[in-house]
């Protein structure tokens, strides 16, 4: 059919780019897409060998338009657990990948990857956009937490669900099998690893009495690799200061913490010229770097992970492969023109395989 072409087309393209970087022998390549082209005739798809998950997932991370962090790719540790049935035994591996991650707090870049889906249907979904985020309570004209988790924390009172109302209420795992009612797998607070805020030199920023964790773990994108979807399949790296301190803990729509910082820095914050939203910012942004540094966990500053960057561009020139990147997303939102970032354009071509939103 028309679909078993398209999806050979796809397979042969992964197949060769994949056996190529390698060094696999030419004859083997096309052996494999022989296999594949056999198998899809049989059976209307093909499944990945495990060297082919491996590096296809690391593939998908190389080639993430919007990621900054991308030097590392090769260093990526894949979990196939393409074999998980039920929603249970997905919780026991996502928790096994949080302590495997989290490792203390030298984060490891870890990715799980559960069965992929087959004739249109997803045998698992995840529904949380992070495996660790905070909840978000409307109360009238306020929010208590995190305000882009309200609706997410409504689904899970929904099904049965109860914070307990603090603005750092990690919210429970919703894993939804083929066919059947999400359920709710609450995480225990051991797994958590969390990071109080406080600055080296404002003693009023503990008194905020702000925290954040330690691990970001995307469970919401789709994996796709030689046209085969993987619609769960886990990912964490460790975090750019400035995404917390620059973007959850301060954006209006968020913590909407900068008014609190400026207090206690004890700012004029009746004009904009004075600058204190941008002095609020870099303090901030000390503090979250300071706490991270001095709790052992991992975190990158935004000149550092530029810098990174920059060696990640010769690094695919040398391989003899053409960067592509979303300059939008790739610029820090602090002192985006102070990285060399903002200075050069880039080539937003949609390679694969990669990483994709899901439309539910
Ligand atoms: C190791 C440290 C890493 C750092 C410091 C890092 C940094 C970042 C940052 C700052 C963003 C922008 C996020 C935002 O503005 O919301 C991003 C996006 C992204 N990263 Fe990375 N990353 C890392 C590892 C990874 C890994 C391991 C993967 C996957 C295997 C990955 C895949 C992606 C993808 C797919 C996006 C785009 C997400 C979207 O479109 O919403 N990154 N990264
Ligand atoms: N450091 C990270 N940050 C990150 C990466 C991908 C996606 C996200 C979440 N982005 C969505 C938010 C919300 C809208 C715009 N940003 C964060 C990583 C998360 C997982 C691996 S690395």
């Amino acid at each position: 059919s028309i679909n078993h072409e398209r999806l050979l087309t796809e397979a042969a393209r992964f197949i060769r780019d994949c056996y190529r970087e390698l060094g696999l022998p030419q004859e083997q390549q096309e052996e494999r897409i022989r296999e594949i082209e056999e198998e899809i005739r049989r059976s209307g798809t093909y499944a990945h060998t495990r060297a082919e998950l491996v590096h296809g997932a690391k593939m998908a991370w190389r080639n993430s338009n919007r990621c900054i962090g991308r030097l590392l790719w090769e260093t990526l540790e894949v979990f196939d657990e393409r074999e998980t049935k039920t929603a249970e035994e997905a919780y026991d591996k996502l928790t096994r990948h949080i302590r495997h991650a989290t490792n203390g707090g030298n984060i490891r870049s870890t990715i799980t990857v559960f069965p992929p889906r087959k004739d249109g249907t997803d045998p698992l979904r995840i529904r949380n956009h992070q495996l660790i985020r905070y909840a978000g309570y409307r109360e009238g004209e306020s929010v208590i937490g995190d305000p882009a988790s309200v609706g997410f924390t409504q689904t899970c009172e929904r099904l049965g669900w109860r914070g307990e109302g603090t603005p750092f209420d990690v919210l429970p795992l919703v894993i939804e099998e083929r066919g059947q009612e999400p359920k709710l797998f609450p995480l225990p607070e051991e797994l958590i690893m969390e990071v109080q805020i406080t600055h080296p030199d404002l003693p009023g920023m503990a008194g905020l009495g702000v925290r954040w964790y330690a691990v970001p773990i995307i469970s919401d994108m789709r994996l796709e690799i030689g046209g085969i979807d993987y619609p769960t399949a886990p990912f964490n790296g460790w975090y750019m200061g400035t995404e917390i301190g620059a973007r959850n803990l301060a954006d209006t729509g968020r913590y909407d913490l900068l008014p609190s910082v400026a207090r206690v820095m004890g700012l004029d914050t009746r004009s904009a010229r004075s600058l204190w939203i941008d002095r609020a910012l870099v303090e901030l942004n000390v503090a979250v770097l300071h706490s991270y540094r001095q709790a052992g966990v991992t975190l990158v500053d935004h000149h550092t992970a530029a810098r990174q960057f920059r060696a990640f561009e010769k690094k695919e020139q040398d391989a003899g492969r053409a960067v592509t990147g979303n300059w939008t997303w790739l610029i820090p939102p602090l002192s985006p023109a102070a990285t060399h970032i903002f200075h050069r354009p880039y080539d937003n071509e949609v390679l694969k395989p990669n990483f994709f939103y899901q439309k539910d």
